[in-house]
């Protein structure tokens, strides 16, 4: 059963703008894959409407089978809480520390003080940031700043996590390492969508490609296709 289906969707903006157009397809459980497509595609469309912070206007999201429609507004936290998201611009709070940063998501559920410390270690440790809890995030360069804003998607362990230009900003070696370690996490179970227009870094990568062209699904590359470029 896939983690997220696409089924006939469509995405007109007040105002008239088209930003998808009837696309469909599926993500299975632990699968790693990229969304393409030139700016204006519609690629973050796609991502939005996945963590609901856009409607479709046309066409059904099912997300581990269940239809998105079905979540109420303002009822979209526990959703969420199975999706996780990484930003171009990461959204850290600044004035706490990376540890309260990454615990955030783990507090708001409830959970117990004692499994949230574990978990947020653990993750520190596995992203390479075990020295730098304490410190603010205006303390940290670009790329452990980012690995911050990872540690906080994953650490509720999503079954599906968003990155949207997840490398955006960062040097060629940072970016491999971000990179790295996306491809790290469907062996935990998590399917990753990263949605990327730098078409070099996708390539190499060699995963499956979903490309977007005016809002139309326009190819579904596999790894195997990519492999015989
Ligand atoms: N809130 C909005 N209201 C109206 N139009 C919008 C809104 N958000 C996006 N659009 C339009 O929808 C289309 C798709 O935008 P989207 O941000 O999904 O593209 P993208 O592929 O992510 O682009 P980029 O790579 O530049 O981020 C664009 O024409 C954009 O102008």
């Amino acid at each position: 059963m896939p983690v997220l289906r696409f089924d006939n969707v469509s995405k007109v903006y007040a105002g008239g703008r088209q930003a998808l157009r009837e696309v469909s397809f599926d993500i299975q459980p632990g699968e790693m894959l990229f969304l393409t497509g030139h700016s204006g595609a519609g690629k973050s469309t796609l991502l939005k409407l996945i963590h609901l912070a856009e409607r479709p206007s046309r066409g059904t999201v099912l997300f581990n089978e269940r239809n998105l429609a079905k979540v109420r507004r303002g009822r979209e936290a526990l959703h969420r809480r199975e999706v996780g998201v990484v930003f171009q611009d990461h959204r850290l709070l600044l004035d706490r520390s990376v540890y309260e940063n990454i615990a955030l998501p783990l507090v708001l559920r409830g959970m117990k003080r004692g499994e949230i410390g574990k978990r947020v270690r653990s993750i520190l440790e596995r992203l390479g940031l075990g020295d730098r809890d304490r410190a603010l995030p205006t303390q940290l360069s670009a790329g452990e700043q980012q690995r911050v804003g990872i540690a906080r998607a994953v650490v509720g362990e999503p079954r599906l996590l968003l990155a949207d230009e997840p490398t955006g900003n960062l040097d060629p070696t940072l970016s491999a390492e971000i990179m790295a370690l996306f491809a790290s996490l469907p062996e935990r179970g998590t399917s990753v969508l990263v949605a990327s227009h730098d078409l070099g870094l996708v390539k190499r990568m060699k995963r499956r490609v979903l490309v977007l062209d005016h809002g139309q699904l326009v190819d579904d590359i596999s790894p195997e296709d990519l492999a015989d470029e």
